[in-house]
C-alpha cells in the first residue's frame, strides 16, 4: 500500500530502510547565523543620571567616561564572554561563510549522485553504526562516500525528495552574504522562499506518487515506488494525509497556497490580465480600492501618531512636471516666429510605492569599514513614547561586528568611534542582516540627522559596559524625536496623482506673424511722418511684433524732448488710425521710445503654447504663473509667491475671467494636491464654479460647508477670518520651528526635524481668491477689507497668496490700505485713465485694446503682456481629469471660526454654555498653567486636533482666559494662576 510506503518498507535493496517513518532527530543544518544566538532577554538599562543642563553631547561624553572609568586593561574574556568575542569576530564569520559556500557544493554533488546512487546507497546508510564507518564508506556509492550517501538520504528521501535540492541556493546565498557582506537579498526572504519551495513542491510531487500507486485501474504501484524519492517522507507523508481527507481536492488546495504565497510574497495587489471586466464593474473595483487605501493610510495615519518612530515608506522624488521637447519642426517653426518652442508634458514617472519597511525605529548608521560600535536601543514602548531602555549589547571589534538582539526587532544606531552618527538608515533589518555586519548606507545619502548628533570618545566605549553612551544615545534619539531618515514626501497620499496633460488644451496651432510687411512700412511711414509734423526728427526705427501690438521702437535725433513725444500720444493715434497706442517713453533700460501700435489682426496667445512652453517647463519657481506673451513674443511666467499678492482690474468683457483660469490653470500643472489649496470666492456665483469638481484635491474650506466655492458674503467673512486664524497658527509654527518663511518651514519638515507630535505638520500654499471684490466691499465692508488687508500685510511669509479682481477699480473698492498691501497688480482695459491711475499708479490702462491685452505692474516695472486664452470647456477638461482621480476624503479644511456655522457671524458659540467644548476646562488650565496663549500648545499638551484646538482658544477668548489674536505673538494669558482660573470656572454658567 502507498499510504504506509515509509512504514512498511518493500523487500529488496531497499528493505534496509529504517522501520520507521523519520529519523528520530535529523541532525540540524549548519546555522547560518553566528549571531542569532539568544539575546539577553532584558539587559538593564544603565540607569541614568539625573536631567541636567548640560548639552546632550557633553552628557554623552561624561557617561561614557563614567562607564569607562572601572574597566581593567584589555584581556581574554573567559567563559560567555570569550564566546561572544568569537562569534563577533570576523575571522570566525569568515570561516562560517566559507563552511557554508563549500557546503553548498558538497550538497550540489551529493544530491545530484543520489539521483543515479541513491537506492543502491540505502541499505549502506541505514547500516550505518552497525557496521564500522570505513567498511560502510567503501560500499557507498555516492560521488561523496558514506557521508555524502548520509546527506543526500536525509534530506532528499527522507525530508523533501527533489524539492530538496531548494536547500543548496540557501546554504550558498548564507554563505555568499556573509563572507562577501553583501547588502543585496534579505536572509527572511530567501529563507521563506526555499522552505516554502521545499515544502510545497514535495507536498505536490508527493500526490503524484500517492496517486500513481493508488488502488485504482490504472495506478502502478511498482511505478510509485520507483519514483518515490521525487517527493521525499514529508511530502509523501503530508500527501498521503490529504489525499485520505480532501482526495484530488489537494490539487485544489497546492494551487490555492501556491497563489497565496504568491500574493503575499511577492505583494502583487493588480493582476495583469483583465478578462471581461465591464467598465462598471471596474470602476467600482477601483473604487473600493481607493476607499480601502484611503481607509489604509488613514489607518497608518492613526499608527504613526500612536508611535511615531517608526519609519515612513522609502522616499520618492516630488513629481515635477517632465518636459519632453515637441518635434523638431515645431521648435522650428517657433524659432521662426521669434517663440519660445513648446514642450511636450509628460507627467513624472511615479513609481509604484515600495513595499512596507519593517524595521522598528530609526537606524543609524556610520563608519562603515571603520571600527564602529552597534548600539541597540530596546523597541518603544507601546504608547509610542520613546521612553527606550538603552541594552547595551554589542561591541564591535575592528571593522567588522555581529549584535545580538533581542526580540522583537530593536531600534538600532551604529557610530564608529570618534565619529558622529551620520545618517539613518530605514532597512528591513533582522537578526540575520546584523549578524552580517553593518547595514550598507542608503544609495541615496540623507541629510544628516543632526538631532542625533553624538561623539563616541574613543574605542574604550566599544565595551559592553559602555552603557552610559549607549543611554546617552537613547535619550538623544528621544529628545529629538528622531525619525528615520527616509524623508517625508508630502505627495505620497497622492502617489499616483498625474498632472493635467497638454492633449487636455485646445491646439490652436503653431502662432504665426499676423502683421505683413506693407503694414509694418505703413506704420512706420505715418509715425515718421506724423513727428515730423511736429517737429520731431528720428535717427531710427525699428519694429517688434508681438501677438496684439507691434512696438516701434523710436530714436530720436538729438536735442527732442521726450516728454514732447508723450505729449503727442493722442495725435500719433489720430494720424495712425488705431486705437490703443501706447508711449513709452522712454523704454525702460534702453534709451528709446517706444510706440506700441496694435496689429490689424490680433494673435490669440493659446494656453496650449504658454504651458507647453520651455520657460514655463523649466521654471523653478514656487508657484508659477504662465500670464500670456510680451510684446516681444515670450512667454511671460511670474511668480506669485514672490508677488506675494495679486490684484486685478479690468473693465467688465476686458478678460479678467480669462486672466483668473489662466492662473489657476497654470498652478494646477505645477503642484501637486498636497503642495497648493485655493479658496474660491466668487460673488458672481458662476465665474469658479467650474473648479468645484477639484474638491477634493485642491480646494480648501471651512468644515461642515457643503460648497468649497463661497458665494455667499457672510461666509466669505467667516473664510477670511479663518484664513487669519491659519495664519496665526502657521505663525505659531514657524516660530516654534525657528524659521521664517513656509519654505525653510516645510524643508525641515521634509527632513524630518519637526515632530508633527508637536502640532508640526507640511504647510501647502494657499492661495485665495476672490473674482469680485467690489461687490464684497459693498455688502461687507470693512468686515472683509480688515481681514483682506491684515492677509495682505502679514501672509507672505505663510505661503497664504491673495488674487484680487474687480472691475471697478475705483477708491471706494481698492482703498488705500488694500492698495498698499498689493504691490503686483494686473490692469486689462479700464474706461478711464482715472481708473487706470487707480489700479497702476499711472495712465495706459485706459488705451489698452481689451481681450486680454493687459498691463502688469510689478513695483515700478510696467509690462504689457497679451493674456493667454483658455476656454471654459478646457478648464473643463483639466478639472475632469484631476477629480477623476483619487483625491483626499475632503476638502483642506480651514480652521473653525466661532460662528461659521451659525450664519450671523456674531461668535455667539463660543460663549454658549452648551457649545463649549468637554476638554475646556482642562485646555484653561493648561493655559494658564504654561502661560502661553497658543493653539500649538493645546494641540500638542492635550493631543488635540488643529481645527478643535482653534475652536478651543476661541473659546477660552470668550471666557476672558487668553486675549485676543495678536498675529504672529501668542495670545495674552489674562489669568496669572490656577488659583483665580479655579474662581473663574466654578463662576462660570455650567
Ligand atoms: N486672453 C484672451 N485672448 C483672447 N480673447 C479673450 C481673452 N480674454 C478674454 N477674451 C475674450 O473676451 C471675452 C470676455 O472675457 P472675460 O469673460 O474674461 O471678461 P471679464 O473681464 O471676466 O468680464 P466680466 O467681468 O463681465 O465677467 C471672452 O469671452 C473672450 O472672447
Amino acid at each position: 500500500m502507498a499510504d504506509n510506503r515509509y512504514k512498511n518498507p518493500p523487500p529488496g535493496p531497499s528493505a534496509n530502510r529504517p522501520a520507521e517513518g523519520r529519523p528520530a532527530a535529523a541532525p540540524r543544518a549548519n546555522a547560518p547565523r553566528p549571531a542569532a544566538e539568544p539575546a539577553p532577554a532584558a539587559a538593564p538599562r544603565p540607569p541614568r543620571p539625573a536631567a541636567t543642563n548640560q548639552p546632550k553631547a557633553a552628557k554623552a561624553a561624561a557617561q561614557a567616561q563614567a562607564a569607562r572609568a572601572p574597566r581593567g586593561p584589555r584581556g581574554p574574556i573567559p567563559g560567555v564572554a570569550g564566546l561572544k568575542a568569537l562569534v563577533r569576530d570576523r575571522r570566525f564569520h569568515l570561516f562560517i561563510g566559507f563552511g557554508l559556500l563549500l557546503g553548498s557544493l558538497y550538497l550540489t554533488i551529493a544530491f545530484t549522485s543520489f539521483l543515479f546512487t541513491g537506492h543502491a546507497d540505502q541499505s549502506v546508510v541505514a547500516a550505518m553504526g552497525t557496521i564500522p564507518t570505513k567498511e560502510a564508506g567503501q560500499e557507498s556509492n555516492n560521488w561523496l562516500g558514506l557521508l555524502g550517501a548520509w546527506a543526500a538520504q536525509l534530506f532528499i528521501y527522507k525530508l523533501f525528495g527533489v524539492a530538496a535540492f531548494a536547500l543548496i541556493p540557501i546554504v550558498f546565498f548564507l554563505g555568499y552574504k556573509i563572507v562577501f557582506r553583501t547588502a543585496t537579498g534579505s536572509v527572511s526572504y530567501v529563507l521563506a522562499l526555499g522552505l516554502f519551495t521545499m515544502a510545497w513542491l514535495s507536498t505536490l510531487l508527493g500526490y503524484v506518487v500517492v496517486a500513481l500507486g493508488a488502488p485504482a485501474p490504472g495506478a502502478d504501484p511498482a511505478l510509485a515506488h520507483r519514483l518515490d524519492f521525487l517527493c521525499g517522507g514529508v511530502g509523501f507523508e503530508t500527501a498521503s494525509w490529504l489525499s485520505s481527507l480532501i482526495g484530488w481536492g489537494t490539487v485544489l488546495l497546492l494551487a490555492f497556497v501556491l497563489i497565496s504565497f504568491v500574493v503575499f510574497f511577492f505583494n502583487i495587489t493588480t493582476l495583469p490580465f483583465n478578462f471581461g471586466r465591464s467598465a462598471a464593474r471596474a470602476e467600482a473595483d477601483e473604487d473600493a480600492e481607493l476607499t480601502a487605501e484611503i481607509e489604509a493610510e488613514e489607518a497608518a495615519a492613526a499608527a504613526a501618531q500612536a508611535r511615531p518612530l517608526a519609519p515612513k515608506p522609502t522616499p520618492r522624488a516630488p513629481a515635477p512636471l517632465a518636459p519632453a521637447f515637441a518635434a523638431e519642426e515645431t521648435e522650428d517653426e517657433y524659432a521662426a516666429a521669434g517663440a519660445s518652442a513648446p514642450v511636450e508634458y509628460e507627467p513624472a514617472p511615479q513609481p509604484s510605492p515600495g513595499p512596507a519597511l519593517s524595521v522598528a525605529g530609526p537606524l543609524a548608521v556610520a563608519g562603515i569599514g571603520a571600527p564602529a560600535v552597534a548600539l541597540a536601543v530596546a523597541p518603544a514602548v507601546a504608547t509610542g513614547a520613546a521612553a527606550a531602555a538603552a541594552v547595551p549589547l554589542a561591541v564591535a571589534s575592528g571593522p567588522s561586528f555581529s549584535v545580538e538582539m533581542p526580540e522583537p526587532e530593536p531600534e538600532v544606531a551604529f557610530v564608529a568611534p570618534g565619529a558622529p552618527v551620520v545618517a539613518t538608515v530605514p532597512t528591513p533589518l533582522s537578526l540575520a542582516d546584523l549578524a552580517d555586519g553593518p547595514p550598507a548606507p542608503s544609495p541615496k545619502p540623507q541629510a544628516p540627522s543632526t538631532n542625533l548628533e553624538i561623539t563616541v570618545p574613543s574605542r574604550d566605549d566599544l565595551d559592553p559596559n559602555a552603557g552610559a553612551a549607549i543611554a546617552a544615545v537613547a535619550d538623544e534619539v528621544e529628545d529629538a524625536d528622531a525619525m528615520p531618515d527616509v524623508n517625508y514626501d508630502p505627495t505620497l497620499d497622492l502617489s499616483r496623482y498625474q498632472y493635467p496633460t497638454l492633449e487636455l488644451l485646445t491646439d490652436y496651432g503653431v502662432a504665426k506673424a499676423q502683421v505683413t510687411q506693407q503694414e509694418l512700412e505703413a506704420n512706420k511711414d505715418r509715425i515718421v511722418e506724423t513727428l515730423g509734423h511736429y517737429g520731431i526728427t528720428i535717427a531710427s526705427i525699428k519694429a517688434t511684433i508681438g501677438p496684439t501690438v507691434t512696438l516701434y521702437e523710436i530714436v530720436p535725433e538729438a536735442g527732442v524732448r521726450i516728454s514732447k513725444i508723450k505729449s503727442l500720444e493722442d495725435d500719433i493715434a489720430l494720424s495712425l488710425a488705431a486705437l490703443g497706442i501706447r508711449i513709452i517713453a522712454p523704454i525702460p533700460g534702453k534709451g528709446t521710445i517706444g510706440i506700441e501700435v496694435p496689429n490689424a489682426k490680433k494673435e490669440m496667445v493659446s494656453i496650449r503654447s504658454v504651458l507647453g512652453s520651455e520657460k514655463f517647463a523649466r521654471t523653478e519657481m514656487d508657484l508659477p504663473i504662465a500670464f500670456g506673451r510680451t510684446i516681444t513674443n515670450e512667454v511671460f511666467v511670474a511668480d506669485l509667491a514672490k508677488m506675494p499678492h495679486l490684484l486685478m482690474a479690468g473693465a467688465t468683457g476686458q478678460g479678467k475671467s480669462v486672466g483668473l483660469n489662466v492662473i489657476l490653470a497654470s498652478l494646477l500643472y505645477k503642484r501637486h494636491p498636497a503642495q497648493l489649496k485655493f479658496v474660491l470666492v466668487d460673488p458672481k456665483k458662476v465665474e469658479l464654479s467650474i473648479f468645484n469638481k477639484i474638491e477634493r484635491h485642491y480646494l480648501a474650506k471651512l468644515p461642515d460647508t457643503d460648497e468649497p466655492i463661497i458665494t455667499d458674503t457672510k461666509k466669505v467673512v467667516h473664510t477670511l477670518n479663518s484664513l487669519c486664524m491659519e495664519m496665526d497658527r502657521r505663525y505659531d509654527l514657524l516660530k516654534e520651528a525657528g524659521c521664517r518663511n513656509l519654505k525653510e518651514y516645510n524643508a525641515k519638515f521634509v527632513l524630518r526635524k519637526l515632530n508633527p507630535k508637536k502640532g508640526h505638520r507640511y504647510l501647502p500654499f494657499i492661495v485665495l481668491v476672490i473674482d469680485e471684490l467690489a461687490d464684497l466691499m459693498m455688502t461687507a465692508g470693512k468686515e472683509v477689507e480688515t481681514p483682506i488687508a491684515r492677509l495682505a500685510q502679514l501672509a507672505r511669509a505663510i505661503g497664504i497668496h491673495l488674487i484680487v479682481a474687480t472691475q471697478r477699480p475705483s477708491v471706494n473698492v481698492i482703498t488705500g490700505i488694500i492698495k498698499a498691501n498689493f504691490p503686483c497688480r494686473i490692469s486689462f482695459k479700464v474706461t478711464s485713465k482715472i481708473d487706470s491711475r487707480t489700479i497702476l499708479d499711472t495712465g495706459g490702462a485706459d488705451q489698452l485694446i481689451g481681450q486680454g491685452d493687459m498691463l502688469f505692474s510689478a513695483g515700478s516695472d510696467l509690462i504689457r503682456v497679451q493674456c493667454a486664452f483658455i476656454d471654459t470647456p478646457e478648464v473643463d477638461r483639466v478639472c475632469d481629469f484631476i477629480s477623476e482621480q483619487q483625491g483626499y476624503s475632503d476638502a483642506y479644511l480651514l480652521p473653525e471660526v466661532a460662528g461659521a456655522e451659525g450664519d450671523d457671524g456674531s461668535g455667539q458659540d463660543a460663549g454658549d454654555p452648551a457649545e463649549r467644548d468637554t476638554m475646556f476646562e482642562e485646555a484653561a488650565r493648561c493655559i494658564v498653567l504654561h502661560q502661553q496663549g497658543s493653539t500649538s500648545l493645546l494641540q500638542r499638551k492635550l493631543k488635540l486636533g488643529y481645527n478643535r484646538a482653534g475652536r478651543l482658544i476661541d473659546q477660552l477668548q470668550h471666557a476672558g482666559i487668553v486675549g485676543p489674536f495678536e498675529g504672529s505673538k501668542a495670545r495674552d494669558v489674562l489669568i496669572p494662576d490656577e488659583y483665580q482660573l479655579e474662581q473663574l470656572l466654578n463662576s462660570m454658567p455650567k
